[in-house]
């Protein structure tokens, strides 16, 4: 058995936890994965290393409406996914040697664990480890739906699907969120043909109801969108002169329960599942601990991070991240990454982490970013409280740079609470609206008014930040 004063499981977020301040103590990082996690290796990162090719690749293609007539003639995926992989395996295995050798009080186990007790792990390498502080940051992984042919090697989640040899030529996407609407863009614009299949009406449905139409809208142009179905089956089909030598598969749709769907079935080259992540307590023995779990699979948490057993905090046992958090974002597990390298350190004075106003963005194309409540959530609110709740939408072709841009789809969605002023919910979708959304962000995180917003500040004229000024100044409030 070997004792440590920290012991963190998962190298994603958790491994920014080790720094100077525990300089001469003794830690363990234990990941049985790919060094760095999620975001390094399979999400935030390559995602969006594919997403501003493929923004290039759209761009070019729209280009003509304003007079410059430009041709996609060729993508290289190789070269694309190679260049992006050979950067990234280079940050992983780098961060893995430092971690490994780079320091003399930390000692990583790249091997999978599981607990035997609240303080102790035992590694697939039959170490036994012991600490006085453990934290939990294991992360999530791709859900796929039971149907036969779902370990087809032509069907792929998030983990696998950005490696693959070819840019597909027709591919199908199972599920509506955020992956399936991101990838969706990455396919259509490198050339791909997409379908999109979804169990019931609607995409990215926890935006705001009019963003989540309006972008339906907008991508249903490209893509193929199929509501009311889910994969009954996958199967090889033998490649035909139709095919050009190209394996497929077939793909057997089974209409859900209660839409007016016939069975259908669809040959496509590739099949990505885009149904979800849930939390990987399953693989950590967590029966041994007696540690709550909620009914999503996530270990429950107080808000100073520490893990609930029985509904009280677990003495010296901290979870950040997916395996715990409401949400499954980057920023967010970061952020309860902070509370926790505080907190271990400072017991008498524990940080809580904040989570009134987490924002979020989709890299799909028109891009989509929100922080707060939708326009139902906050007027539900609203009739709660008992008060008025207004809202502004403004476009972006009402603003000079949107008219330099042609722009006929972008908008900025405003809620706002009448008498105060102050901000709810904010919800853009188009150019750069991950980059439009950050004042908004902030104006919510310290409590600045829309109008002391608006007037209180220099707007860059003509900048696309006008858009989100004169949807504070739309907003009728008090
Ligand atoms: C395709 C995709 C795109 C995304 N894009 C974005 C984005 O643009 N912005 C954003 O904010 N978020 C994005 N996310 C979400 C984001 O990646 C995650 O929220 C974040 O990486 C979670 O970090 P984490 O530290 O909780 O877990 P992880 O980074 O997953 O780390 C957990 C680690 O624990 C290890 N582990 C698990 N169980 C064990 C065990 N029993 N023993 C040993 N090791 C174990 C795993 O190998 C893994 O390395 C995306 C996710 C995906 C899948
Ligand atoms: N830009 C970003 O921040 C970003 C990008 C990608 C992923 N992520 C994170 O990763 C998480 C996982 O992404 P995701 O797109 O897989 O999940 P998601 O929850 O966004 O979407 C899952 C979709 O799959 C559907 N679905 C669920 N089970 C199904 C089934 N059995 N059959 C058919 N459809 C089914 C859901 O109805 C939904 O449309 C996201 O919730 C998000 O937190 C973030």
């Amino acid at each position: 058995m070997v004792h440590y004063d920290l012991a963190i499981l998962g190298s994603g977020s958790g491994n920014s936890l080790p720094g100077p301040q525990w300089a001469g103590r003794k830690i363990a990082i234990i990941d049985g994965g790919t060094f760095g996690g999620t975001c390094l290796n399979v999400g935030c990162i390559p995602t969006k290393m594919f997403v501003y090719p493929a923004d290039l690749a759209a761009g070019a293609r729209e280009a003509g409406r304003l007079g410059v007539h430009a041709e996609v003639n060729d993508v290289h995926w190789r070269a694309i996914r190679d260049r992006i992989f050979s950067r990234i395996d280079a940050i992983s295995a780098g961060g893995m040697e430092y971690r490994a050798h780079g320091e003399p009080n930390i000692t990583l186990y790249a091997e999978h664990a599981e607990f035997t007790d609240p303080k102790a792990l035992l590694t697939s390498g039959g170490t036994e480890i012991t600490a006085d502080q453990i934290v939990v940051a294991a992360g999530s992984r791709p859900v796929v739906p039971d149907f036969p042919g779902n370990d087809h090697p032509r069907v792929h989640t998030s983990d696998t699907v950005m490696r693959v040899d070819e840019l597909p030529a027709k591919v199908l996407i199972v599920g509506g969120g955020f992956i399936a609407a991101e990838f969706g863009h990455v396919f259509s614009a490198l050339g791909s043909e997409v379908v999109m299949l979804t169990r019931s009406p609607g995409l990215l449905k926890t935006q705001d109801a009019e963003i989540s139409r309006r972008f339906e809208e907008q991508v249903s142009g490209h893509w193929d969108i199929r509501h009311g179905y889910q994969v009954a089956s996958v199967r090889s089909v033998e490649s035909t002169p139709e095919t050009h030598g190209r394996e497929r598969v077939c793909v057997e749709l089974a209409p859900v329960s209660g839409s007016a769907n016939a069975r259908a079935s669809i040959e496509v080259d590739l099949v990505l599942m885009a149904t979800g992540r849930r939390p990987n307590t399953d693989l950590l023995n967590i029966k041994a601990t007696g540690f709550d779990l909620a009914v999503n699979g996530r270990l429950r948490v107080d808000k100073y991070q520490r893990v609930l057993t029985g509904g009280r905090p677990t003495t010296g046992v901290w979870a950040l991240g997916d395996i715990s958090s409401d949400f499954q974002l980057k920023h967010v597990a970061n952020h309860e990454a902070r509370t926790v390298s505080h907190n271990l350190l400072n017991p008498e004075q524990l940080r809580a982490s904040d989570q009134r106003f987490v924002p979020e963005a989709v890299f799909t194309r028109p891009q989509i970013a929100k922080v707060g409540m939708t326009e139902a959530q906050a007027l539900a609110d609203g009739a709660r409280r008992g008060i008025e709740v207004v809202t502004a939408i403004q476009d972006y072709g009402s603003t000079a740079y949107g008219w330099a841009m042609e722009d006929t789809s972008g908008v900025v969605k405003l809620i706002a609470e009448k008498d105060s002023g102050l901000l709810l919910g904010a919800h853009i979708m188009g150019h750069e609206a991950s980059l439009l959304i950050q004042p908004l962000i902030q104006a919510m995180s310290f409590g600045l008014d829309a109008r002391t917003m608006a007037r209180g500040q220099y707007w860059i004229h003509p900048a696309l930040t006008e858009v989100v000024e004169n949807a504070l100044l739309s907003l009728k409030v008090s």
